[in-house]
């Protein structure tokens, strides 16, 4: 996917999105980081068709995005957001089909066997028969990330997909989008707000401050005090954890 002088304003409001100019990097995992307000989730929706872009142009595999009927956004671009509808009357599979239906036009036509191979990338095979709602937080969100799955999608792309997730369940989740990426070769963007955890996951990254693209790099290289205390105003300090590697603390 490539953006080229993107902009986006909401109507009544100041530039939310200025000029962004980047190449998604195919089968990488991206990160977009950024303080609040920057403008990630906006980006996102841009990327995704949600948005139209006031300026510039996105491009999918050369083709104008704008161009790509709804069933071939859906066969290209999955996501998973934030926050979730809440379903009381949905079993799993039931959620992992509707992911399916970027293949298939009825949802009657698609099998549980066809959905198996897409609760097992998230290891919740044995839990198809459950109700969505019976499921922890961190559960719901793997059965989110089936469904997306379910479409196979070339891009799968992830808004906050830690929130509400304790510390244990977020490390589950970042280890599953990286095998995620390593078995099937997809190319994931997210959005994510700790740097250190997007740091470790992510190859690549864009760093985001007020609508714009400030830096456009491998993640190794945003190892940069002075570069991320630019981005979020505030003290940074990169120190060395013994068998981990650099680690970003913010000092007064
Ligand atoms: N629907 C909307 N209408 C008007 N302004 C909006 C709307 N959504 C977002 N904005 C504004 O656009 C700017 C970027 O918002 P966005 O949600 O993209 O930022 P973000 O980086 O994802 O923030 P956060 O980290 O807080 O989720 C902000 O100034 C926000 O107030």
């Amino acid at each position: 996917m490539e953006l080229d002088h993107v902009s986006f304003r909401y109507s009544g409001a100041s530039t939310s999105i200025q000029k962004v100019t980047a190449t998604v990097p195919t089968g990488q995992i991206l990160s977009i980081i950024g303080p609040n307000g920057a403008g990630k989730t906006t980006l996102l929706k841009l990327m995704l068709g949600q948005l139209m872009p006031e300026q510039g142009q996105i491009k999918v595999q050369g083709q104008p995005l704008q161009d790509l009927s709804l069933k071939q956004r859906a066969q290209t671009m999955a996501f998973v957001s934030q926050q979730h509808a809440v379903y009381d009357d949905l079993r799993v599979k039931d959620v992992v089909k509707m992911g399916r239906l970027a293949s298939h036009s009825l949802l009657a036509t698609i099998t549980d066997e066809e959905i198996q191979p897409y609760l097992a990338q998230v290891h919740l095979e044995t839990l198809a028969e459950r109700w969505l709602s019976s499921l922890s937080g961190g559960q719901q969100q793997r059965v989110w990330i089936a469904a997306a799955l379910a479409q196979e999608p070339q891009m799968l792309f992830l808004d906050e997909p830690t929130t509400y997730l304790d510390v244990g369940h977020q490390r589950d989740l970042m280890t599953l989008i990286r095998e995620l990426q390593y078995t099937v070769h997809m190319t994931v963007v997210l959005v994510l707000h700790d740097i250190n955890q997007a740091l470790m996951v992510s190859d690549h990254v864009w760093l985001l401050k007020q609508g714009q693209l400030i830096a456009d790099r491998p993640a190794k290289d945003c190892f940069d005090a002075e570069l991320l205390q630019q981005v979020f105003g505030l003290g940074i300090q990169i120190v060395e954890v013994p068998q981990y590697g650099p680690y970003i603390i913010q000092v007064p």
